[in-house]
């Protein structure tokens, strides 16, 4: 079998309590979590609310160190921020006083290589980041604010900074939570052919199990917390996938599915 590009082996994160040590405070949010994600596939996380998600992400992205077990990013120990992890999160979190251009150019002002050749090359740059904006539907809008958008023309641009440095790895936390379910649905398009187009590696963790059967190649099932994986389901529909396929009675009977083992886990 070829090494996984993201790994958890048996990882454990206890948080440290407040006073910082006596095990009263601590809350272990994983335990014996193990996950396997291959180059290039779409993963997705869903489990109970608390169970250790956003935990999973901050472990995989490097901004948390494992209490026990291991955290390997292509084939490497995870012992601090990935840099070539892209990310992006409920809330876009774009800077008010900058234009959406300059919003998405942020990690090539901060992440190496760019960041040296930065001035050089901001030309060239700009144009990248003009290009991404219209794959998105956002071309013209790059010398906008963001309090100029409305909220799903915000994630997408947040879908474009969050890619800008070209990326091997995606991580998605709940992106589309905030949307109205018709913008949210525009968005699984973006990202599905943004997806298929560039061939970056994709966790995203989400409550919406529709989101996770329309996008993804495995859901992975966590436990109430302490989180782990419970159950890992294939997702065999065909791609190029179109919104249609979510009326249809085997992806109607996968979100049941998913559904009924969450409703399992959190009665446990
Ligand atoms: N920095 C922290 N310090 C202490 N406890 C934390 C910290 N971050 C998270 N926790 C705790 O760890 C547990 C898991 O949190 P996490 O945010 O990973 O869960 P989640 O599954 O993403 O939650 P939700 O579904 O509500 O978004 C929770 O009990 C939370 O309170």
């Amino acid at each position: 079998m070829s090494t996984p590009f993201v790994a958890l082996d048996d990882v454990t994160l206890t948080y440290p309590g407040r006073s910082g040590g006596g095990a009263s405070g601590d809350v272990t949010a994983l335990q014996g979590a193990s996950l396997s994600v291959g180059r290039g596939e779409f993963a997705a996380v869903v489990g109970p609310s608390g169970c250790g998600k956003s935990t999973l992400m901050k472990l995989v992205t490097g901004l948390v160190r494992p209490t026990a077990g291991r955290v390997a990013v292509d084939g490497a120990a995870v012992g601090g921020p990935v840099k070539i992890a892209g990310m992006a999160f409920q809330n876009p979190n774009l800077l008010p006083w900058r234009s959406v251009i300059d919003n998405v150019l942020l990690p090539l002002e901060i992440v190496e290589p760019h960041r040296r050749r930065f001035r050089a090359e901001k030309k060239q740059y700009r144009q990248r980041a003009e290009e991404l904006l219209a794959t998105v539907g956002l071309g013209g809008f790059g010398d906008r604010f963001p309090w100029e958008l409305s909220g799903g023309m915000q994630q997408r641009a947040s879908l474009c900074r969050a890619l800008i440095h070209e990326p091997a790895l995606l991580m998605l936390d709940e992106p589309f939570a905030a949307l109205d379910a018709f913008t949210r649905e525009e968005l699984w398009c973006v990202l599905r052919d943004l997806w298929q187009r560039i061939g970056f590696t994709v966790i995203l963790v989400t409550h919406d199990l529709r989101e996770a059967a329309f996008l993804a190649d495995t859901i992975h099932v966590m436990s109430a917390r302490p989180g782990r994986i419970v159950t890992t389901r294939r997702v065999e529909f065909p791609r190029p996938r179109d919104l249609e396929v979510c009326f249809e009675p085997g992806f109607v009977d996968l979100v049941h599915e998913l559904r009924g083992r969450i409703a399992d886990v959190r009665a446990a």
